[in-house]
């Protein structure tokens, strides 16, 4: 659609900034091309359930969701997948682990915004395609019987994905938002809603309440039509503690004053924590100073943490994209957030699964 070009679809008050609207492949198309099968299915299931029973306190292990900050290669994501499902395996008795499988990227600024939005990273904006290499690729890792997780930006995704996700993530950057907080109260798996950027924690615990609540909104049906929607809300949401500009908020006072503030709240007390961000300072290196902090306090059983948060991939550190030239990259490292490599991360989960059993002893 040309700008500023009057129809009797629109008029010449509106559009007077788009350039182009087309139709998206729908929900339903997507999901049916990529449909679960059994495996898939059951790993999905259990995922969702090892989360919220430790959220509960109904299991002793520990939810550990790692992965890269995003992926733009589903390879080197299989490949990542791949080792991570051995290692969940050794460490089932102790840690509940789900992979980190990020497509949407809320940037502070401009930047690449993920896989679903940009999956040539080109700049070719090919979201039909990138839909269906996301699924995909939830799919491939759920077959490995690797539990996923997703941050959910777009309002518009959930509906081509989250069936396939057993832990969702509302970002720094949107949890004030009721928008994500009522997409939230219809999550069908426990979602863990972050501070803000700035730190502030009352607006994730604040967020938890909204999303706990039901709510009746607009959005989109599985064939991508205008729906009213209404949930029942989602009990299974909680707190991640991921620092902020005013450093890191990962440490007992703060994790005990955020377990004050929700039961203020009325609701349960646990919290997850990210080692990266804000609590590493964007130093992917200090991620190992927040395990071995948190894993020394989980030994000596500091009650509410109930899980941690990695951003890890094979190669450490970041790399930057230039659009267009992506076979310039290598393999297996982040274009976005630095990540520990596939080593260092393997010594953090045996160094947690310890802390755990150390705990239970
Ligand atoms: O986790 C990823 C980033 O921290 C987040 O998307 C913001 O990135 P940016 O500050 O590089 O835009
Ligand atoms: C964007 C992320 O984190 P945050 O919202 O904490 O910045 C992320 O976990 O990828």
């Amino acid at each position: 659609m040309t700008a500023g070009l009057s129809s009797p679809r629109t008029s010449s008050l509106d559009e007077q900034r788009t350039v182009r609207i087309s139709p998206l492949v729908a929900p339903s198309v997507v999901r049916t091309e990529h449909a679960p099968d059994d495996v898939a299915a059951a790993a999905v299931r259990s995922g969702r359930r090892g989360v919220v029973d430790i959220l509960n306190g109904a299991d002793d292990r520990l939810i550990v969701v790692v992965g890269p900050c995003s992926v733009h290669d589903t390879d080197a994501a299989m490949d990542y997948a791949h080792r991570l499902a051995a290692k969940a395996d050794e460490l089932r008795d102790d840690l509940h682990i789900v992979m980190r499988v990020y497509f949407e990227k809320p940037r502070t600024t401009l930047g690449w915004k993920g896989l679903l939005n940009d999956a040539h990273l080109d700049g070719s904006f090919d979201i039909d395609t990138g839909l269906r290499m996301g699924r995909k690729l939830l799919l491939d890792i759920s077959r490995l019987g690797v539990p996923t997780a997703c941050e959910f930006l777009d309002p518009t995704i959930p509906q081509y994905i989250a069936d396939l996700v057993s832990y969702g993530a509302i970002g720094a950057r949107t949890a004030a938002s009721q928008v994500h907080r009522q997409l939230c109260s219809a999550l069908s798996m426990p979602v863990g809603i972050k501070n803000s950027t700035e730190g502030d924690v009352q607006v994730a615990v604040d967020g938890t309440r909204a999303a706990a609540a039901s709510h009746v909104f607009p959005g989109t049906d599985l064939d991508g039509h205008a729906a009213l929607i209404e949930t029942v809300g989602n009990p299974d949401c909680h707190v991640i503690l991921r620092g902020g500009s005013g450093g890191p908020n990962y440490d007992a006072e703060t994790v005990a004053d955020t377990l004050a503030r929700l039961a203020k709240s009325g609701l349960p007390e646990r919290v997850v924590i990210d080692a990266s961000h804000g609590n590493s300072r964007k130093d992917h290196r200090k991620q190992v100073d927040v395990v071995t902090d948190v894993a020394g306090r989980l030994a000596v059983g500091e009650r509410g943490i109930a899980g941690l948060m990695l951003e890890s991939f094979l190669e450490e550190g970041r790399q930057d994209l230039t659009l267009g030239a992506a076979d310039e990259l290598t393999y297996g490292q982040s274009i976005t957030d630095a990540c520990i490599d596939w080593t260092t991360t393997a010594t953090q989960l045996d160094r947690l699964a310890e802390a755990v059993r150390t705990r239970r002893g």
